[in-house]
């Protein structure tokens, strides 16, 4: 599905990462691992598209992302570090806003989804005035909707409590399980036992 072929980065005239290999098939979850500065959002966002590497390329259905990059955005779910979620907005208007900027017309219901995020109750309220986790919560709703194949997760776990970080994983073997992929980072070991989990470790280079 993924192919990270011969990626070099170099940031500050720092070398992050060289000649970096590995593919990802449909029902394969990886956990990009490395401490602080290594390069693990580096390497996210040129996997992403949003920056291109200084050597190499990302190919996605034996098809550089550059060249494909509509057909390949529309497969590819990111969710950030920063949660893409406008504060000003209720985590209703957030997910409507989504919905609408990413074409899909069928609005499902949406209250019992929020529910089942454990937002009842704060639908409506401006996301600015919740909690970390429940600001984190609003952005993984897309989770629930999307019907993209490729999920690319910096950081997904931030903020969530224990219950939340086991609801995510779930979510995560479901996506796996109908034949999706995942390449996230976490700083924390996954507790849920994935048949399919692949680690790269990136090391701090200077
Ligand atoms: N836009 C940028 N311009 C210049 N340097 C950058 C930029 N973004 C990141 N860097 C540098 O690249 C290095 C790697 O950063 P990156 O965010 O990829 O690390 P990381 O492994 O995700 O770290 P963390 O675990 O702290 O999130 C850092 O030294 C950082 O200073």
């Amino acid at each position: 599905m993924l192919h990270i072929k011969s990626v070099t980065c170099i940031k500050q005239e720092r070398c992050l990462f060289a000649d970096l290999n590995f593919s990802l098939n449909s029902g394969q979850i990886m956990q990009l691992a490395g401490p602080n500065g290594a390069g693990k959002t580096s390497l996210l966002r040129i996997v992403a598209g949003f920056s291109v590497p200084d050597e190499g390329a990302i190919f996605y259905k034996q098809q550089a992302i550059t060249k494909h990059y509509e057909e390949y955005a529309r497969d590819l779910l990111f969710i950030g570090h920063k949660t893409g979620v406008n504060a000003q907005l209720s985590a209703l208007e957030n997910v409507r806003h989504w919905l609408h900027i990413n074409g899909y017309t069928n609005e499902p219901d949406l209250y019992p989804m929020l529910a089942k995020l454990g937002l009842v109750g704060l639908e409506d309220v401006p996301v600015r005035m919740l909690s970390a986790g429940q600001q984190r919560r609003v952005a993984l709703v897309r989770l629930w909707l999307s019907d993209a194949k490729l999920w690319v997760l910096d950081e997904p776990f931030t903020a969530l409590d224990k219950n939340g970080v086991a609801f995510l994983q779930q979510r995560f073997s479901e996506h796996l399980k109908s034949g999706g992929a995942i390449l996230l980072t976490t700083h924390q070991d996954l507790t849920t036992q994935f048949e399919n989990l692949q680690t790269v470790t990136l090391e701090y280079r200077y």
